[in-house]
């Protein structure tokens, strides 16, 4: 039996193919996958999902692993089992402004892909907002007028930069982490603690 590993389609999984070739595991089936969405390695089987799906594979024991951002585990809080950082997919989640913004005396709007992780940063200032949910390009939000202020991800800060914003403040300092189903590490414990150990000992990647 071969552990199941649910991985982030898109730039985590290129980060973790790296990662994963680092650690001397054999990658040509990954390489190789075109579309599928399923693929066996020599020692894993790999399935494919964006990050939010990963997590409730892994919630729900169809994967006993999962790759994913920290970002999704604080939005959506999963039951899983939250193993350890790796050394890929840094950035930060941070509240930004246009340049020069005042803080409007009303009610402030804040659009994001992450209305969780908004609603606790604000909740915990002791302040109610407006949130509205984006699912992409967020930066766009405060220069059409939706928003005040976005809460969404910043690696190299390119995009603000390039659309006029500013950090006001880092909300949570991220990356990308292993989970785990909470049945299988104990049910199959033997299975995944070489696996573990082997993630745990990788090295930094781009
Ligand atoms: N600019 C970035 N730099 C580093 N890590 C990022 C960046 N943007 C997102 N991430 C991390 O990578 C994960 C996957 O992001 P990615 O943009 O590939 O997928 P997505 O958010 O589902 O967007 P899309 O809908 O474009 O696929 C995020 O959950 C986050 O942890
Ligand atoms: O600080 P940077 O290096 O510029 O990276 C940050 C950008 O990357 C992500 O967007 P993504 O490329 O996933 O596109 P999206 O707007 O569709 O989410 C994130 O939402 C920011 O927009």
């Amino acid at each position: 039996m071969k552990p199941v590993i649910a991985l982030t389609k898109g730039r985590l999984e290129k980060q973790f193919l790296e990662f994963f070739r680092s650690l001397g595991y054999n990658d040509q089936a990954l390489i190789d996958k075109g579309r599928k969405l399923r693929v066996d390695t020599d020692d894993f089987q790999f399935v494919f999902a964006k990050g939010p799906d990963v997590a409730t594979y892994v919630e729900h024991g169809i994967a006993d692993l999962g790759i994913v951002g920290e970002d999704i585990l604080l939005e959506f809080q999963p039951d899983v089992f939250d193993l350890l950082p790796l050394p890929f997919g840094k950035c930060r989640v941070a509240l930004a402004t246009e340049e020069g913004t005042q803080w409007p005396a009303r009610k402030r709007r804040i659009a994001s892909k992450y209305p969780n992780i908004t609603k606790e940063y604000f909740r915990k200032k002791g302040e109610s907002v407006d949130i509205f949910k984006l699912e992409g390009s967020v930066e766009l939000a405060p220069i059409l007028g939706l928003a005040d202020a976005i809460v969404d991800i910043v690696e190299t800060g390119t995009t603000l930069e390039e659309n006029g914003l500013v950090i006001k403040e880092e909300i949570h300092q991220i990356s990308a982490r292993c989970i785990a189903n909470r049945s299988s590490l104990k049910i199959k414990r033997a299975l995944l603690n070489p696996v573990i150990q082997s993630f745990q000992k990788g090295e930094t990647v781009s």
